[in-house]
């Protein structure tokens, strides 16, 4: 049964994805929004969540049009310009240095893979793919979670690899991978390819993140016990210390405990995805001027 499902899911058959991978995403605006958020219990609140539609935390003020080559290593962004402007300038100085190699976002469930990944794909003029995506399309359509119910989830980790064998042989991509791509070490050998960045947050944040969603999409955090946030928080404590070891294999890292800690921002959950984004061209910007 296996076999026969494996064999429908060649990627050339569901995707077109060179064909797709020619059209820059389009949907994006340069600052992102938590779009959607739903409202947590108050005491699942983080402290400041208002701050997360922060445009930007400034610092100092900056006359010169050239930004600091690196705005989040100083510690200061600028205070006349927006995170936005920041984005896209970081974004245009590191593009020739890319030489068109893919991006790789690797981290666990709800790091932010997606949100950030778009925003790097269209600052950075490159198409997005969501791994997790490309195998549903694989599997006609077929929700994440109702893959690992009715197959399981190693015909899961063997379409996954499938697709990441087959990006990581395109050109100016970002690609968000599943939280657990990162076990394998043939996958590896693929995201590696490109340029791998691993998002690091913390589990409490990604908790609180993922409970505000649901877990609807997200098989492995089904079946513990508990109300949503205590579940979600165990579970994510099981499978950050299967696979914490794993993401460090990933060529940069951009952490957002040391992104607070530039900012001055004493709580993870205040960081934008924009500055997040920022802080990722950063990283990749001393890993390619190397
Ligand atoms: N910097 C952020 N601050 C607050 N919420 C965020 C941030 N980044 C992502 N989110 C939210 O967290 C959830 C998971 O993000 P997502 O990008 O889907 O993660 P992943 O792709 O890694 O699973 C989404 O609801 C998203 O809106
Ligand atoms: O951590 C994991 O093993 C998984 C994470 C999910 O992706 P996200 O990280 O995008 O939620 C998805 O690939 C699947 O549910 C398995």
């Amino acid at each position: 049964m296996d076999a026969l499902i494996s064999q429908s899911v060649q990627l050339s058959t569901w995707v077109d994805l060179e064909k797709m991978a020619r059209t820059p995403s389009s949907s994006l605006r340069f600052t992102q929004r938590c779009r959607g958020q739903q409202r947590l219990p108050k005491r699942l609140q983080p402290k400041r969540a208002a701050a997360w539609y922060r445009p930007v935390s400034l610092k100092i003020s900056c006359s010169s049009e050239n930004y600091p080559a690196s705005v989040l290593e100083s510690g200061s962004l600028p205070a006349s310009f927006d995170q936005a402007v920041i984005l896209k300038n970081k974004a245009d100085e590191i593009e020739p240095y890319l030489d068109g190699r893919c991006i790789f976002l690797v981290g666990m469930m709800g790091s932010g893979k997606t949100t950030v990944g778009r925003i790097l794909s269209e600052v950075l003029g490159y198409s997005f793919f969501d791994s997790d995506k490309l195998i549903e399309q694989g599997v006609g359509g077929t929700a994440v979670a109702e893959i690992f119910k009715l197959y399981g989830e190693s015909f899961f980790r063997d379409n996954e690899t499938e697709v990441l064998r087959k990006l990581s042989s395109m050109h100016r991509l970002v690609v968000s991978t599943g939280g657990g791509a990162v076990v394998r070490p043939i996958n590896w050998r693929y995201m590696n390819k490109g340029i791998s960045v691993w998002l690091d947050v913390p589990l409490e944040a990604l908790a609180r993140r993922i409970t505000a969603v649901g877990t609807d999409s997200r098989p492995l955090l089904h079946n513990e016990s508990g109300d949503a946030y205590t579940k979600t928080f165990r579970r994510l404590s099981t499978l950050w210390e299967e696979r914490s070891e794993a993401y460090t294999k990933a060529i940069t890292t951009v952490s957002l405990e040391n992104i607070a800690a530039k900012l001055g921002d004493e709580d993870v959950c205040d960081i934008t995805p924009t500055a997040i984004a920022i802080e990722a061209l950063v990283q990749i910007e001393s890993f390619v001027k190397k």
